[in-house]
């Protein structure tokens, strides 16, 4: 049996992949959101050595090239396994091979709470954004096939709609061109360019939620619904994206109404939907430095809004407590304790 892709692959002309990530990245880059940071002309695109960013680093090259523009490849290594130093290495190498100006390892240190993935990830992006300095752009691979285990997997979570709106194309520094690119492009491209690309043996291991989503859910998905799966996940992302982006606008609006220096008028967010005003708390707790935030924590201080007397506050991460007094909502923090004190 073809593999799948196979018959998409079979059905191109030779460089058609490549064009279609060139044209991709042309696109994003076309934004006038990139405008600033083109005129700076700090251009990078991360590469692991996969598929999807060597394709990347040939097509932001080539673009580059056109536009005048020096395009640097960013190599970050982990340091986690034997041997990550000659990988990163070696992606430098192709990324150079492809046409980018400058191709540089960055090894990072990597430490610090929620498992090896998690850190890896922090350290990867402080290490980016760092070298890539203020005001540049950072292209990074991810795939429409990326985007798609992205929604499955917040939805599995029960996440809101935020996170159901999955990766922005277009968060300085980072730029993502290749979201609505299928990962059979971006490997066909790489066929096309005679690059071979590096295989992390985390993309096979089944311990990863993402690997199975990505080898068990999603074909099956697109077995049972007939098919284009991937692209109406990616598709439902970008409409949720611009609901949020909407609801996001409106909040704010409103939040410059309600706040009273540290306090949130109760008056200003009579008859404001739930949807809204969650956003509204959110924005102004999370100003106030109160990370951590869960829906039901949103929905607690928001019970708040619809109270009058009698009722105690809410008690936050890290010692925030949230409680009404009259028509007004107030966030007051407890003082840290010394252990042994
Ligand atoms: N070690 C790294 N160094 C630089 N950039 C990285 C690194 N790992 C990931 N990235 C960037 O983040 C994007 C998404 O990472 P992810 O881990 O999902 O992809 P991957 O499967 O490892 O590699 P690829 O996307 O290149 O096939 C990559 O396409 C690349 O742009």
């Amino acid at each position: 049996m073809a593999a799948p892709g196979a018959v998409e692959r079979l059905s191109r002309r030779p460089l058609d992949a490549v064009l279609e990530v060139r044209r991709a990245v042309r696109t994003l880059l076309a934004d006038s959101a990139c405008a600033a940071p083109l005129r700076s002309g700090r251009v990078y695109v991360a590469v692991s050595g996969g598929a999807d960013s060597l394709a990347l680093a040939e097509a932001a090259a080539h673009v580059g090239r056109r536009r005048d523009l020096t395009v640097g490849a960013l190599v970050v290594d982990h340091g986690l396994q034997p041997g990550s130093a000659e990988v990163a290495a070696r992606a430098a190498e192709r990324a150079r091979n492809l046409g980018v100006a400058t191709a540089t390892v960055l090894p990072v240190a990597v430490s610090g709470p929620g498992g090896p993935e998690a850190a890896a990830r922090r350290a990867r992006y402080a290490a980016l954004r760092d070298h890539a300095g203020p005001g540049s752009l950072v292209l990074l691979g991810h795939t429409r096939d990326d985007q798609a285990e992205t929604v499955l997997l917040g939805l599995g979570r029960g996440s809101g709609s935020r996170s159901l709106a999955g990766m922005r194309p277009l968060d300085p520094p980072w730029a993502r061109p290749l979201l609505d690119v299928p990962r059979s492009v971006t490997s066909a491209a790489c066929v096309e360019l005679g690059v071979s690309p590096w295989d992390d043996p985390h993309n096979a291991d089944p311990r990863f939620r993402r690997v199975r989503v990505r080898h068990e859910v999603l074909p099956l998905l697109e077995d049972v619904l007939a098919g284009g799966v991937s692209a109406a996940l990616a598709r439902t992302a970008r409409q949720l994206r611009e609901d949020c982006d909407a609801l996001d606008a409106v909040a704010a609006d409103v939040a410059r109404r309600a706040e009273v220096g540290r306090d949130l008028s109760v008056a200003a967010l009579a008859g404001v939907p739930p949807a809204v005003r969650r956003r509204v708390l959110r924005t102004w707790l999370l100003g106030a430095g109160v990370g951590d935030l869960s829906d039901a924590h949103l929905r607690s201080v928001d019970a708040l809004v619809g109270r009058w007397r009698g009722q105690g506050g809410v008690f936050l991460p890290g010692g925030a407590e949230v409680s009404r007094a009259h028509d007004k909502l107030t966030l007051n923090r407890r003082q840290p304790t010394t252990r042994g004190s």
